[in-house]
């Protein structure tokens, strides 16, 4: 068994779509990044990574490559679950929790669970995702972005 730690950060910026777990959420802004912003599909794609030892998403899919510009993270996820399962691995299990003050993101927990699991190609009940505020402290807290921890547990196919 090998287990993985994922983090990742997006900042809050105005005309962006709030993309969570491959989830379009209704929001009155939306994450910075080179790609979708996905912050959840990110750090669930460094915690698989980690527990591989392959390095991490940016060494992946680098964000100077205009190729990413844009990009759909759980396109990119699939693609860092093809990678651990060709390193002869199998994905037995993920749980993640998203720091964010603003908006509420329970009434679309299972929707994100059900696109991050078909993504990584494992049934819906290996896929955590929870959410929390940050009791306004700190910079989830203060609105100006949105953290995503994770982990992951794999095994070494026989
Ligand atoms: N963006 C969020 C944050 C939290 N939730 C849900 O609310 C519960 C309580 O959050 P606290 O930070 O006050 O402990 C949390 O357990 C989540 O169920 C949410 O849906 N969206
Ligand atoms: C997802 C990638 C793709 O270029 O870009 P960003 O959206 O900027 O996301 P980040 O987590 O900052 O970096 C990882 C990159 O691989």
């Amino acid at each position: 068994m090998r287990i993985g730690l994922g983090y990742d950060v997006h900042a809050f910026a105005p005309d962006r779509k709030l993309i969570l777990g491959g989830v379009d959420i209704p929001h009155h802004q939306g994450l910075l990044g080179h790609s979708d912003a996905d912050v959840l599909a990110h750090a669930i794609s460094d915690a698989l990574l980690g527990a591989a030892r392959a390095g991490d998403i940016g060494k992946l899919f680098p964000d100077t490559d205009p190729k990413y510009a844009g990009a759909d993270s759980l396109k990119l996820l699939e693609a860092v679950a093809e990678h651990v399962r060709s390193l002869g691995f199998e994905i037995v299990d993920v749980d993640s929790v998203i720091a964010a003050q603003a908006p509420k993101l329970s009434p679309h927990r299972d929707a994100m669970r059900e696109n991050l699991a078909h993504a990584m190609g494992v049934s819906v009940d290996a896929v955590g995702v929870k959410a929390t505020t940050t009791e306004r402290l700190g910079f989830e807290g203060r609105e100006e972005g949105i953290s995503a921890q994770a982990v992951a547990l794999l095994t070494r196919r026989c």
